[in-house]
């Protein structure tokens, strides 16, 4: 192959609520496929967890918007390799405690906010390595990658994603996680639709499956569009 041939890039976009298994699965069908994976989310909550740091009133659109300007953001989208820094700093772990968690619809909400993420997204997309990336969010088969080879909404009854996040989470009781997650998708909700399938948007349900098997159905269809 000539040197700097274009190879085009096989998109697999997957959406859905919270504690629907979306970066976990994703993550794991990533490895199979020998593809990269982009939890899109860490963005969000990276942006919120330095909004914070820095004592951004998170009711205010403007100085939201000012912390864009120091939000040195990375993520690493080898699934062997997963990480997310800001400014340098590992905020790996720092980005999933219950107060950025409750944080992070302030900044999701936000067009400004929404459309800048939307073009780093497809920037690491573009400049990640590997053959194939799976890219994970609320809004990827819609805004981020309308048109990605393979497009799948993954859910799972509500009660089941409850379970399925407070037999993870140990600073919270079952009751508080499981409140918290549906006060997040009633917040994210109003900013986009990740509990209807789009046209053409698979849906893959998990409720009755185990984790193996949602990775499995994830691979497949991945498989089934590009082979
Ligand atoms: N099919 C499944 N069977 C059993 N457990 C699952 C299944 N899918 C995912 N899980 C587990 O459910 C939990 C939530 O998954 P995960 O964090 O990947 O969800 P998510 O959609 O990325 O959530 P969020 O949007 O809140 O970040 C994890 O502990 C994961 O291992
Ligand atoms: N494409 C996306 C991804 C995420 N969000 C917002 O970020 C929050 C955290 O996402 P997780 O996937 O890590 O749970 C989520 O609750 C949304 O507010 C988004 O808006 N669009």
């Amino acid at each position: 192959m000539p040197q700097g041939a274009f190879v085009a890039k096989t998109v697999i976009a997957v959406d859905g609520p919270a504690g629907s298994g979306k970066s976990s699965v994703s993550r794991a069908a990533a490895r199979v496929l020998g593809f990269g994976y982009q939890d899109t989310g860490a963005a969000y909550r990276a942006l919120a967890w330095h909004a914070l740091q820095q004592g951004v009133d998170l009711d205010d659109p403007a100085a939201v918007l000012a912390s864009w300007d120091t939000f040195d953001y990375a993520i690493g989208t080898d699934p062997d390799d997963y990480f997310v820094r800001v400014g340098g700093t590992d905020v790996t772990d720092a980005i999933r405690t219950p107060d950025v968690t409750a944080a992070v619809a302030h900044i999701a909400k936000l067009p400004e906010v929404r459309e800048r993420l939307v073009q780093l997204f497809r920037r690491v997309m573009r400049k990640a390595d590997a053959r194939g990336i799976i890219t994970e969010g609320r809004d990827i088969t819609t805004v981020v990658a309308p048109d990605a080879e393979v497009r799948i909404l993954l859910t799972a009854d509500e009660s089941v994603r409850m379970a399925r996040r407070s037999a993870e989470v140990t600073t919270q009781s079952a009751a508080e996680t499981s409140a918290a997650l549906a006060r997040r998708d009633a917040a994210d909700a109003k900013v986009v639709d990740f509990m209807n399938a789009a046209d053409g948007v698979t849906t893959l349900d998990s409720t009755d499956l185990d984790f193996d098997q949602t990775v499995q159905a994830v691979v497949d269809l991945a498989r089934a569009a590009t082979h």
